[in-house]
């Protein structure tokens, strides 16, 4: 487990719309970090939307970029990331994440997540399906099978179908300065 003193960098990781990107920067205006979300940065490389570049250079591609970018952020301090869904695909991503930086896990329920899919702008130039299922059947196979590793990644726990935003935030920023309190929520 990471000591208080030593947490530089916060990660939020979690399935597809579970509010990474929206929770983000609510942490890192209220501790006055940096806040980067790797799916920005991420077409701003490709000059692509995330469906524009997994079109054209498929999913191992994709993920090659993210984990090249997780390892350049974990060499930052002050830094709130929200990740996306899939960083945990990759068990080098799991173990830098879990030595180096506290990591928050936004879980959600399944059919809260097909909701907000379905009324999300970003969905159609950002999260490209996985399979090739329909919306339903992906969500429920990719999310039963990344719930473990969510979990074993993560130091925080946080239903996001339960709570705002703001309360979360306010729940992560208490963990870091209380590294000691519960650890769900
Ligand atoms: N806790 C929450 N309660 C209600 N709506 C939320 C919550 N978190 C996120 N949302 C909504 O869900 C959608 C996806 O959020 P986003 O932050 O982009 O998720 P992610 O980055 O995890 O994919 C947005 O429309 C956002 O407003
Ligand atoms: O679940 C996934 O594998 C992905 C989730 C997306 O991010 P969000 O979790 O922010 O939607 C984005 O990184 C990409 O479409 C891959
Ligand atoms: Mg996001």
């Amino acid at each position: 487990m990471l000591e208080g003193s030593a947490i530089q960098r916060i990660a939020l990781i979690g399935y597809r719309v579970t509010g990474k990107s929206t929770v983000g920067p609510l942490v890192a205006r209220r501790l006055g970090w940096r806040f980067v979300d790797m799916d920005q940065v991420l077409m701003e490389r490709f000059g692509d939307s995330i469906s524009g570049y997994v079109a054209l250079h498929g999913w191992e591609a994709f993920r090659d970029a993210e984990s090249d970018l997780l390892r350049e952020l974990s060499e930052s301090a002050h830094l709130v990331v929200a990740t996306g869904g899939g960083v945990v695909e990759r068990e080098t991503n799991c173990r830098v994440l879990s030595a180096s930086w506290l990591v928050v896990w936004l879980d959600c329920q399944l059919s809260v997540i097909l909701n907000r899919l379905r009324l999300d702008s970003k969905t159609a130039a950002q999260r490209p399906s996985l399979s090739g299922l329909d919306v339903v059947e992906e969500t429920a196979r990719i999310l039963e099978r990344r719930r473990p590793l969510y979990r074993h990644t993560a130091h925080l726990t946080l239903d996001s179908s339960r709570f705002e935003p703001e309360h979360m935030a306010e729940a992560i920023v208490a963990r870091l300065r209380n590294p000691s309190g519960p650890v769900d929520f």
